[in-house]
């Protein structure tokens, strides 16, 4: 089935971690997130095997074709195709986005890392991203070892009139600065799934962009 293109509104970017969210936790966590407003979600699974993530990635996609939110695959836009998810994110090391483009069609949505680089945002808008993302904005114990990025690339990519998303270690606290700079997705990992009350959490980040 080939998704339709859902639009991209503003707000909470969830993405999963198999760390934080184990099978027991997966399903929930991201309903609550959804409950909480969360806009788009995206599963991230770096260490589980071709039929724990076909199997999760389906199990992700009814909770949030449910709530008429899209979910997008990182790394990997066959699981993506397989499953008919609404797209995939793709990072500079994750394969050609115009490939990803072909396989996956016009409606799908498709994001691509831009660290804290305008070259290769351009490249990105070239390419036919439909959001970019920048980051790390701030020290991230999920991948702490991913380049810097500060917060005025977000206020510089507004030349591209393209959806722009933030990540790295995002907290309720430091949210605010992104949102005023420019950020229309705040991407967030362990400040979302790393609590115990992830729909509060949810929410707080979703009222953010309100205020
Ligand atoms: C929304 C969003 N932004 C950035 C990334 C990072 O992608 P990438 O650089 O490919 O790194 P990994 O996530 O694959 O470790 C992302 N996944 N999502
Ligand atoms: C997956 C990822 N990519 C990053 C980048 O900068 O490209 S930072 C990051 C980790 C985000 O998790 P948390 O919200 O727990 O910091
Ligand atoms: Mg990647």
């Amino acid at each position: 089935m080939t998704p339709s293109k859902y639009s991209l509104r503003p707000g909470l970017y969830a993405i999963t971690d198999p760390d934080l969210l184990p099978d027991k936790r997966l399903v929930p966590a991201v309903e609550a997130a959804l409950r909480g407003g969360a806009v788009m979600v995206q599963y991230r699974d770096k260490t589980s095997g071709p039929s724990d993530r076909l199997r999760r990635a389906s199990d992700l996609l009814s909770v949030c074709r449910n709530a008429h939110v899209p979910l997008l695959i990182n790394d990997d836009p066959e699981l993506a195709k397989r499953i008919g998810a609404a797209g995939a994110h793709l990072g500079q090391e994750d394969g050609e986005l115009r490939a990803a483009r072909d396989l996956l069609g016009p409606d799908a949505i498709i994001g691509q890392t831009c660290h804290a680089s305008l070259d290769l945002a351009e490249a990105a808008v070239k390419s036919g991203a439909d959001y970019l993302a920048f980051g790390r904005f701030f020290p991230s114990m999920t991948k702490p070892g991913a380049p810097a990025a500060t917060p005025e690339i977000l206020q510089q990519a507004q030349q591209y009139r393209l959806p722009l998303s933030a990540i790295g270690g995002i907290t309720l606290e430091n949210a605010p600065l992104l949102i005023a700079q420019g950020a229309d997705l705040l991407a967030v990992i362990g400040g979302l799934f790393g609590t115990d009350d992830v729909e509060a959490r949810a929410r707080a980040f979703t009222e953010l962009f309100n205020t």
